[in-house]
């Protein structure tokens, strides 16, 4: 908890008076959003567009203003948490369910600012954590077999019993592929499927990683 407290309120560091902001999702999310509402009580000036619902809630609850994404139109810096980051500041995102608001959020902003903990520092994506692959009910039981020829086991997420819904009404197939050698190839192929509506494979999009240590100390990383 200390890891991810330190790595989202260093992120605020860089945040500026006037810019627009991308409010990630999550556990260390969480902390910047925190840390950014109490700046903005202090005086400081920005508008923010949420990957969340959840993250909505948090942030007018912390007095932050809200905007739409096309009122926006781009956004100068994202802070968001990840499942896992590696090397190449690839990451896999959508533990929570947020990867397709995240994605799009992430896409339309010029600085992509990753929070974490030493703990999802990784040399290949897919060593520690299954991709989330978020996926329409009309289809999902078809949509599953054809991601699975790429020989992947998967699951349907389930929450106390029931099938997951995000934000957006679908289903999360959580696909253990072993390790991933190349992210680019596996997001593009994915993408590709019918039914597949975004996966959480985000390949060179974050510009800044910021990894928090159980030992108190940060360290910020930069392409
Ligand atoms: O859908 C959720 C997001 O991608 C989160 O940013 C990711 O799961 C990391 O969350 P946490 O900081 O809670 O580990």
């Amino acid at each position: 908890m200390k890891a991810k407290k330190l790595t989202g309120e260093k992120a605020t560091d860089y945040i500026k008076d006037g810019m627009i902001i991308g409010l990630g999702t999550g556990s260390t999310a969480y902390y910047a959003i925190k840390k950014v509402g109490e700046m903005v009580r202090n005086g400081l000036k920005i508008k923010a567009v949420p990957t969340s619902k959840e993250t909505a809630d948090l942030a007018l609850s912390e007095g932050i203003e809200l905007i739409d994404l096309a009122e926006a139109k781009s956004l100068d810096l994202t802070i968001d948490g990840a499942d896992e980051v590696d090397p190449d500041f690839n990451l896999i995102k959508g533990g929570g369910g947020a990867l397709l608001r995240e994605k799009i959020v992430a896409s339309a902003t010029d600085k992509l600012i990753i929070v974490v903990d030493e703990s999802k520092l990784v040399d290949n994506l897919g060593s520690t954590f299954k991709l989330p692959i978020e996926v329409t009910p009309f289809s999902w039981k078809y949509t599953q077999q054809m991601i699975e020829k790429f020989s992947c086991d998967s699951e349907i997420r389930k929450e106390a019993g029931e099938i997951y819904k995000t934000d957006n009404g679908n289903y999360i197939l959580d696909c253990d592929f072993g390790k991933i050698e190349d992210p680019i190839k596996i997001t593009t192929e994915l993408n590709k499927l019918p039914g597949v509506v975004e996966n959480g494979i985000f390949a060179e999009m974050a510009e800044i990683v910021i990894v928090g240590y159980n030992d108190g100390h940060v360290e910020v990383l930069e392409k």
